[in-house]
């Protein structure tokens, strides 16, 4: 599919990030599987979801597109979502549509450019999204080819703005800026913040932890339990 075609189908629509780290309790292809046909189910337009085998599961079980990334350390750099050509080319490989990878302008591993990983993408037909923290960075990657961006890294690089809600200034300074779709991603926690997102000119929004991590879900409303029970009663409940 062509870049613009695919971009205009998640056009002004929810994306759900369907992600499970190893250690979470829904790590695995079959969960993953089964949160994205709870999102298609549910109204999403597009999944975003991490690593070569969830990507393939998912292509094959709904027909959604698939934004996929892959999250890997290297000891050489601080860069994490899908750091270089080996990557690309596993994701390309299990289907992804789109490719989003960490588009900051901290050093790749092993001297691996931005600019090589997005040519790299489109040879392959495949739609590309910098994850940036910066309106900086978004410009920057804009005026490398890539097809949209996403504000996926503010408030996960030192530099970047540090709040505890999604940067939605970020959305409107860059949708107003960038010449490229931009797409707000991050601590996007309920649908009036979805509403925002869009007032702010977003193309589409990811929403992730708040539809699909379970135990984040269950976190806030049983902080809000322990908090209501202090107030209430003057104490904690008793372990
Ligand atoms: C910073 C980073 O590594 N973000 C990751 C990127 O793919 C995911 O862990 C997030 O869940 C995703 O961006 C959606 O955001 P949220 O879960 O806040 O709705």
């Amino acid at each position: 599919m062509e870049m613009e075609d695919i971009l205009s189908k998640v056009r002004h629509g929810l994306i759900v990030s369907c992600q499970a780290l190893p250690g979470e309790p829904l790590h695995g292809a079959d969960s993953m599987v089964k949160m994205a046909r709870a999102a298609l189910e549910g109204g999403a337009v597009a999944i975003r979801a991490n690593g070569a085998s969830d990507v393939r599961a998912i292509k094959q079980a709904i027909p959604l597109p698939v934004i996929g990334l892959i999250k890997r350390d290297y000891d050489d750099s601080d860069i994490y979502i899908t750091p270089t050509l080996l990557e690309m080319e596993e994701l390309v490989e299990a289907g992804a549509d789109i490719i989003a990878l960490d588009a900051t302008l901290r050093p790749r591993p092993a001297g691996c450019k931005l600019k090589r990983l997005i040519d790299y993408a489109h040879e392959r037909g495949v739609a590309s999204m910098a994850d940036i923290s910066t309106l900086e960075e978004a410009l920057h990657a804009a005026s490398l080819g890539v097809g949209c961006v996403s504000t996926t890294l503010s408030g996960y690089t030192p530099y970047s703005n540090q709040i505890g809600g999604p940067d939605l200034e970020l959305v409107r300074r860059a949708s107003e800026l960038v010449p490229v779709p931009v797409i707000a991603e991050g601590r996007i926690h309920d649908p009036a913040q979805v509403e925002e997102a869009f007032r702010m000119g977003a193309h589409a929004v990811v929403v992730g932890s708040a539809i699909t991590r379970p135990q984040l879900i269950t976190q806030r409303f049983a902080d809000a339990a322990r908090k209501a029970v202090k107030c209430i009663y003057g104490d904690e409940r008793p372990n």
